[in-house]
């Protein structure tokens, strides 16, 4: 499938967090109300994202009727969303705090409403503060990919990061303690 995003060539490696999540087990959602991952987000995708080997993560995400975009097929924002979180896993198995900057899909074919869609997440490399991560939508076969992004990530200082917006959050009653100076 054809991508022109242009990955550098002088990316630094990174190692795996020593506490980060082993293969197998869930990598754990990064807020509980958030669109993407939360368990207790009312509306969004519950995406649950399982570390793979090395530096890599997975999901499955079933697609259903209320992701529809043209008739039968999901909507493209909605598989974008999932790659977005599901790359964003990456950084947490680097043990960093991170959010994404740059964000690119290239679209192969139509992703049929009623498949169950696997989202199957990499390391390229690290520069500075960015992690460079790349994506493939498949229905098993990893390499007949319906679709493949790319995203920068940029890591953050959390508390910092987020201070001024915390009250805005669904769940500010939990977070304002860890806000609070
Ligand atoms: C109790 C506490 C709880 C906290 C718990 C936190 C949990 C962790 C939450 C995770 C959440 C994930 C959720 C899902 C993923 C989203 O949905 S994230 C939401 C969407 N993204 C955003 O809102 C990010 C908005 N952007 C920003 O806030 C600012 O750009 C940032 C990220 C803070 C960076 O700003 P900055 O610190 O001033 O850094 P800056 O020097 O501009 O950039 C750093 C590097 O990135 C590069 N860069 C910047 N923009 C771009 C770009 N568009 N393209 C390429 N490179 C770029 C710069 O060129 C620079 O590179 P180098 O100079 O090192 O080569």
């Amino acid at each position: 499938m054809r991508s022109e995003f242009v990955v550098p060539t002088d990316l630094d490696t990174a190692t795996r967090h020593p506490r980060a999540a082993a293969p197998g087990e869930p990598v754990g959602e990064h807020n509980p109300v958030c669109y993407g991952c939360g368990s207790r987000a009312p509306h969004g995708l519950n995406l649950r994202t399982i570390a793979g080997d090395g530096l890599t993560v997975w999901a499955d995400m079933a697609v259903t009727p209320w992701m529809e975009g043209g008739p039968g097929v999901i909507h493209g924002g909605i598989l974008s969303t999932a790659f977005d979180e599901v790359m964003g896993a990456i950084p947490k198995l680097l043990g960093a705090n991170a959010v994404t900057v740059h964000l690119e899909i290239d679209y192969g074919k139509p992703v049929s409403v009623g498949s169950t869609v696997r989202l199957h997440a990499e390391l390229l490399g690290v520069q500075r503060r960015k992690i460079f991560t790349k994506a493939v939508a498949h229905l098993g076969d990893p390499n007949d990919s319906l679709a493949i992004a790319h995203a920068v990530f940029v890591t953050i200082k959390g508390r910092e990061h987020f201070s001024d917006y915390v009250e805005n959050s669904r769940a500010a009653d939990e977070y304002r303690p860890h806000f609070t100076p």
